[in-house]
């Protein structure tokens, strides 16, 4: 397989011309298989696609049930995919809006990257530093086993973080991830591993991540 093949390469040697042609690196971390490619897309494209996403995707502002209460997400969100692909998460439920050409163009680069099939896409966002996202794992049932979820960031760089599940003896980390770059979280990384995108007091502007899934 290819990505076995990259970290085979990868720890083989560090020769510079590699990257070129594999361009994720992976990011050694315990009892998770992290890949990371900052620049998936150049810098116009990422800009292009921010532009139209923002303007022509169906956004909504979604609210979650916790503690008996109503609480409208702190971000935007829709839902693309095929028509099987439906989805609960925290007491929400997705029906797929169809794929757009634009959609379905990045889903097949990243399908292409990660030698991996998605069948859905989760849309996110961040219109300011003040929309966030709490600490979850990607784990629902709907996701199967061991899932592996590509996660493409446009527009402003934020820092998303991870941290290990109790009895994973691992730090948590931070990762900055920029426009255009692609995050590859393969298994067993959401079984030990949790994931958040916090809040900033830092002046920013939006950013839209794309998380795209496979969903039975
Ligand atoms: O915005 C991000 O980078 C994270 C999104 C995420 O974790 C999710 O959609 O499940
Ligand atoms: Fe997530």
């Amino acid at each position: 397989m290819k990505l076995a093949h990259a970290l085979q390469y990868n720890l083989a040697t560090s020769s510079a011309a590699l990257y070129t042609t594999m361009p994720l690196v992976c990011l050694p971390l315990p009892q998770a298989s992290l890949w990371l490619d900052a620049d998936f897309l150049a810098p116009a494209e990422s800009e292009a696609l921010l532009a139209e996403l923002t303007a022509t995707v169906a956004w909504e502002q979604r609210s979650i049930r916790l503690y008996g209460k109503e609480l409208p997400q702190p971000r935007l969100t829709a839902w693309h995919g095929e028509p099987e692909a439906r989805y609960t998460y925290s007491g929400l439920h997705w029906e797929p809006r169809p794929w757009t050409p634009a959609l379905q163009q990045l889903l097949r680069r990243v399908q292409a990257a990660s030698g991996t099939q998605f069948n859905s896409v989760l849309l996110n966002l961040y219109r300011d530093g003040r929309d966030s996202m709490g600490w979850h794992a990607d784990d629902e049932p709907e996701l199967g086993a061991a899932p592996t979820i590509a996660s493409l960031s446009l527009g402003a760089t934020r820092r998303f973080r991870l941290r290990p599940r109790p009895g994973v003896a691992a730090e948590p980390l931070g990762l900055d991830l920029p426009s255009g770059s692609l995050l590859l979280m393969r298994p067993p990384t959401q079984q030990f591993w949790q994931h958040a995108l916090p809040k900033t007091a830092r002046p920013v502007g939006p950013r839209l991540n794309l998380t795209f899934r496979w969903v039975g």
